[in-house]
């Protein structure tokens, strides 16, 4: 009887068989294993000939999402939504630079792409460019790291320090159930984006990115009113020329615009929020308001939901988009009782909930999040779940068709 080592490049974990007629047909879940089998050949005794070897990679491949938008507009908190639908605390690396720019969970590890900047502040001051412009990122390394950390291996990471505008050393990601790579650019480059197993874009129009940059900028830093108009303005032709267009790959766009109930609104407090979704996207099917595919126009407010002024107004419609056939879920307004959303929640379909109401349990949970209130809370919680889901049927799919072992 001979005794033979198999190699596979699949991770620990994956589930491997031995599937050429007349052989012994093993099961192991191991990197490196050692079977008896009375014909194994040359083939599988030596590293990376293991063509006759099949492996179903349960868990083992990394499921990559790309969530794309510029500066304070909202990825951070659409980050923690998203975790929190998985369970348990997004946090720095244990031990790591207390500058990392990077949140592990037990399932997602969210990498910021400003770790691939290549020019540090002082460097593009020098150079005279801006973070946004391609020119001071480094695509090649972001693209083959991506590419191990789906693969299954482990890389060193840069960091990009906030604080000093430095790149310091690298840190260790391993590969985690679910990859989000947020940030400036992560669909610019075809290569990266090729890697998405899912995208979303956060498109937020200039009045209200301006009001939120108030917000924040003026309220929590102390910057003067005058010095947030110029760094918006400043950064807007790179803006337009490298990150907007991103929004045409996006499987997914989240649109946040000024309300259209209140008649010249330029306060930015009450949003008009469109979920637009990509029709015909793998493991991912738009969520419909009423009736698939027809077009609706909903005022909820009444008996079963609270609404003061300007009121509540939904919308659901097929459109098209860059050329593509999406399904477009518009709310606009605001809840005065988040509890309230229930009743929209059972107007929805296709939310890829686990149980009736899980929309607004997640939104009573992190009721204290920027945009609790309104389409964009429930637009990226509705959003958190599709991405769930959308992992489980990879998952799924991976162990129910087993793909051959790669020399
Ligand atoms: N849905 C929202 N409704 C109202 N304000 C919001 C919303 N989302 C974000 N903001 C405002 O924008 C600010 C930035 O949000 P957040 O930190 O999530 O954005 P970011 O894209 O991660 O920013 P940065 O890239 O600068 O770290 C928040 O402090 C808040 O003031
Ligand atoms: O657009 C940005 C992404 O968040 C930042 O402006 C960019 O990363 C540069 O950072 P800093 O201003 O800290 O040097």
């Amino acid at each position: 009887m001979a005794i033979c080592t198999v190699y596979t490049t699949q991770s620990l974990n994956s589930t491997c068989t031995i599937s050429t007629p007349g052989k012994t047909h093993l099961g192991f879940n191991q990197k490196h294993v050692v079977f008896l089998n009375s014909s194994c050949g040359k083939r599988n005794s030596k590293r990376g000939s293991s063509s006759f070897i099949s492996c179903s990679s349960e868990g083992s491949e990394t499921v990559v999402i790309g969530l794309a938008a510029d500066s304070g507009c909202g990825k951070s908190t659409f980050m923690r939504r998203l975790t929190s639908v998985f369970g348990g605390a997004a946090e720095p690396p244990k031990g790591g630079n207390p500058d990392s720019n990077t949140l592990i969970s037990d399932t997602t590890t969210v990498i910021c792409l400003d770790d691939y900047h290549s020019l540090d502040r002082t460097g593009r001051k020098e150079k005279g460019v801006t973070a946004l412009d391609p020119r001071a990122n480094d695509f090649d390394l972001m693209y083959e790291q991506v590419k191990a950390i789906k693969e299954g291996i482990p890389v060193e990471k840069p960091i990009y320090n906030h604080v000093t505008g430095l790149l310091d050393p690298p840190e260790l990601i391993k590969p985690p159930k679910i990859l989000v790579i947020e940030g400036l650019h992560p669909m610019y480059d075809q290569r990266v984006r090729d890697l998405l197993d899912f995208s979303i874009y956060l498109d937020i129009s200039n009045e209200v990115k301006f009001a939120w940059k108030i917000q924040r900028d003026m309220a929590e830093r102390g910057h003067s009113l005058e010095s947030i108009k110029a760094s918006i303005e400043a950064r807007k032709p790179d803006f337009d020329a490298y990150i907007d267009p991103q929004k045409q790959y996006a499987d997914a766009v989240i649109e946040v615009l000024p309300t259209q109930l209140i008649p010249d609104d330029n306060e930015g407090k009450v949003l008009r929020v469109r979920l637009i979704m990509k029709e015909g996207v793998k493991y991912f099917s738009p969520v419909y308001l009423f009736d698939e595919g027809s077009t609706i126009s909903w005022i909820p407010c009444g008996r079963k939901l609270t609404c003061s002024y300007p009121g509540i107004k939904f919308a659901y419609a097929p459109d098209t988009y860059f050329g593509h056939e999406v399904s477009v879920l518009e709310m606009d307004g605001q809840f005065d009782r988040l509890d309230e959303l229930i009743y929209v929640e059972s107007h929805l379909s296709n939310i890829s909930t686990k149980f009736y109401g899980e929309v607004t349990q997640q939104m009573l949970k992190h009721a204290d999040f920027p945009g609790s209130n309104n389409g964009t809370g429930l637009f990226q919680t509705i959003v958190g779940l599709k991405i769930r889901d959308l992992y489980e049927q990879i998952v799924a799919s991976k162990a129910k068709t087993p793909v051959e072992a790669k020399a």
